[in-house]
């Protein structure tokens, strides 16, 4: 038997409806068509091929990349393709560039901090591309602390005009992508000063480069900050650095929806909170969050299907050798990155909803779930990207040796993915904030109820008193065991934090003091987050025969794999016994037997194209060993039997030793 005969055994066992599975994970029917359609387009059209990339050199990556941007933008006019579906075209192009900055950063900068006089002025530009933009916040010396940022911007009352400045060589923004080579203007953040008084950090729309020629213009200087991390991966995308020399700037280039500099030079705060300046932050967390589980399941894909393809040991008369997916370890290590992927989709879209709503009562003024949106965000984004870098890396192993090939896809995916660790908000930096809000929503409870994602904090007094009343392993299959067990965890670990930082005549340096048990407080109050919304998600109605049983049994183990990879939390919280703990062991280890004969069904219903993955131990029809045999011959060492620099640098050396010899 051959790997292709292997995954249409595998597909045979699948016990839920493949094709019902794959809407459920798009979110809809509309969903599911739109990504289909572009994955597709992408995956049948020649200029989106990519196999090729790893040999390339910086300049032929990067120009490589700019030529399938601009047919993706020529694709996207010629077929009036939506917004949706150009979103979902950029995404299977599978190669980050400028455009990624534009539509993910620059655009809702703009909609989301410029004034009604701006949007109308720079978003038709922005959205035809008549302008590209890029987000220049992170310098040199800043990223985290966004109020540390050096670069100013002095208002200049003769002119009506702000001076944009680099003062210090730390000051340079570094990091921007699209910033290098490509980018025409960019969202400036610099600190804004008026009359000698400084008002904050704001952000500011300065142009780069000529709309004629794309030179620089005068005062900028601008470049790239080299290769990064992995061979293909990031290498597309031009990050920038760049330095201003007195640039000058209209008045109103300034972002002026949370607040204003009048031609007097007054600086006018509005009656939206100041935080509101850090919204593109929070957008594009959410997005992030939905990355990840593209990008887990990727991984997931690749490494379930080869390992019903790879057999090791166990062959008893002559008979196959056992699937590598059987042994109990792999499944250990798999199932719970699988049951993820999907628990991040879910919790992605629960995200996007949230946004939705905080967007529409922003419109409306009403602040107040602001601060529960940005902890939701910065939390989720920091477990989400943590367990998907990891889990990527997981998967590599889990495919052995091939798993370090390029070709098996997995190393370029790692590389390309491990920055979204750092990006968009540090992961730790991300989750001291969650403290923060957790903290402070305790010290408030006095007086203020606590509601949404913390609204167990309101359960306070029960939740510390009670104790889990399972007795056998079946008794972990409910929900609510699952969700009391996470509540109260998390509860006391919080609760636990907030007493010990009261204690501290000064709570910035308690919450300094206790930051790092913070951020375990803050990740247990996120994975209650992700388990409960997984809940509530099966609580809908999931068509398709098998489907919401299979989803039952994925959000178990994903239940289940934190409560024993975290059962050090819930035994010292006290609510555990270390019995109950190990039920739950016992527990995962059955429904680990009950996904495995659905572990091929349920990767195909990501969908994902043999374009998308890229992976030779991935492929959808198995097909692994000639494949990867094809691929190594095709690698340029192959071209020739003598290689380049052995007739110079190896045969001296061996004719050497034949005289060495002969003495
Ligand atoms: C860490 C903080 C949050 C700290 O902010 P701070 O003002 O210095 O300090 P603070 O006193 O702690 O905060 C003041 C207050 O602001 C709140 N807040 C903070 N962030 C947000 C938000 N996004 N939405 C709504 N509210 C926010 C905080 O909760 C505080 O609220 P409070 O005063 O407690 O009520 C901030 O500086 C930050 O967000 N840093 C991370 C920087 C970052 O994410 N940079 C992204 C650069 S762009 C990028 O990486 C693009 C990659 C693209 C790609 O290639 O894909
Ligand atoms: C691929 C890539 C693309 C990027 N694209 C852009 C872009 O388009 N535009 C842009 O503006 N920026 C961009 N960035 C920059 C990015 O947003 C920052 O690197 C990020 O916000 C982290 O900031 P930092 O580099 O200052 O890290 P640092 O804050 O210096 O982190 C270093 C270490 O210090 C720790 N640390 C920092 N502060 C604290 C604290 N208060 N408490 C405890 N620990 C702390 C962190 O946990 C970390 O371990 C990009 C970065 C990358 C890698």
């Amino acid at each position: 038997m051959e790997g292709v005969d292997y995954l249409r055994d595998e597909r045979k066992k699948s016990e839920f409806d493949v094709e019902a599975m794959k809407v459920a994970w798009a979110g809809s029917r509309e969903a599911f068509q739109v990504s289909d359609r572009m994955a597709k387009l992408v995956a049948n059209d020649p200029v989106f091929e990519k196999f090729s990339k790893p040999t390339l050199g910086r300049k032929e990556m990067f120009k490589n990349t700019l030529r399938k941007a601009a047919y993706a933008w020529k694709l996207i006019n010629d077929l009036h393709l939506t917004e949706e579906e150009a979103k979902w075209l950029r995404h299977y192009i599978d190669e980050p560039n400028y455009t990624d900055l534009q539509w993910e950063m620059f655009v809702p900068a703009l909609e989301g901090q410029g004034s009604e006089e701006q949007k109308r002025k720079w978003l038709p530009l922005a959205q035809t591309m008549q302008i590209i933009g890029t987000y220049a916040q992170t310098e040199l010396a800043h990223g985290s602390n966004v109020q540390g940022l050096e670069t100013t911007a002095t208002f200049d009352h003769e002119t009506d005009q702000f001076v944009i400045h680099s003062p210090t060589l730390t000051s340079s923004k570094w990091w921007p992508g699209g910033m290098a080579k490509v980018a025409t203007h960019a969202i400036v953040y610099a600190r804004l000063i008026i009359d000698g008084h400084f008002y904050g950090v704001h952000g500011f729309i300065v142009q780069l480069r000529s709309l004629e020629d794309h030179s620089t213009l005068p005062g900028i200087t601008v470049g790239d900050i080299g290769m990064k991390f992995g061979h293909g991966a990031y290498n597309t995308m031009d990050n920038g650095v760049l330095r201003f020399d007195r640039v000058r700037i209209p008045r109103n280039q300034m972002l002026m929806r949370v607040s204003q500099v009048t031609k007097e030079g007054k600086y006018v705060q509005s009656d939206v909170p100041r935080q509101l300046a850090y919204g593109t932050m929070v957008s594009v967390r959410q997005t992030i969050v939905s990355d990840a589980s593209k990008a887990l399941s990727r991984a997931v894909c690749i490494a379930t299907r080869y390992s019903a393809i790879r057999r090791q040991f166990g062959s008893h008369d002559g008979g196959p050798e056992t699937q590598v997916i059987d042994y109990k370890t792999q499944q250990s290590r798999l199932f719970p990155l699988l049951a993820s992927a999907f628990a991040f989709r879910f919790v992605s879209e629960w995200l996007k909803s949230l946004q939705t709503d905080v967007k529409q009562r922003l419109e409306a003024k009403d602040f107040s779930t602001l601060p529960e949106a940005h902890a939701c965000t910065a939390g989720l984004k920091s477990l989400t990207t943590a367990a998907t870098a990891d889990g990527i890396e997981e998967c590599r192993k889990l495919c052995g040796g091939h798993g370090y090939l390029i070709s098996s896809g997995l190393p370029e995916l790692y590389a390309y993915y491990v920055p979204a660790c750092t990006y968009e908000g540090e992961n730790v930096v991300m989750m001291l904030q969650v403290a923060r809000f957790l903290v402070k929503t305790v010290s408030e409870m006095s007086y203020k109820q606590p509601v949404g994602t913390a609204d167990y904090l309101g359960r306070m007094a029960p939740l510390m008193h009670n104790n889990c009343d399972v007795q056998t392993a079946e008794d972990w299959l409910n929900p609510s065991a699952i969700v009391k067990a996470f509540e109260t965890r998390a509860v006391r670990m919080i609760v636990d934090c907030s007493q010990r930082i009261a204690k501290f005549e000064n709570q910035e340096e308690g919450f300094a003091e206790l930051s790092t048990d913070l951020v375990e407080a803050s990740l247990a109050h996120c994975q209650l987050i992700v388990v409960s919304t997984f809940i509530q998600r099966l609580k809908q109605e999931i068509p398709g025969k098998g489907v919401k049983q299979s989803l039952e049994v994925l959000c178990y183990v994903y239940a289940l794999y934190l409560l024993h990879k975290h059962q050090g939390d819930f035994l010292a919280t006290g609510y555990l016994t270390s019995k109950q703990a190990s039920l739950a062991n016992d527990q995962l280890k059955t429904l680990y037997s009950k996904v495995r004969p659905n572990a091929i069904a349920l990767v195909d219903s990501f969908n994902h194209t043999d374009h998308y993955l890229s992976s030779v131990l991935g492929r959808y029809d198995g097909n692994v060993y000639p494949k990867l045999y094809e691929a190594a011959r095709k690698d340029p060492l192959n071209d020739s039997d003598i290689a380049d620099g052995i007739n110079q640098y190896v045969q001296p050396i061996l004719k050497q030793k034949l005289h060495l010899a002969k003495l």
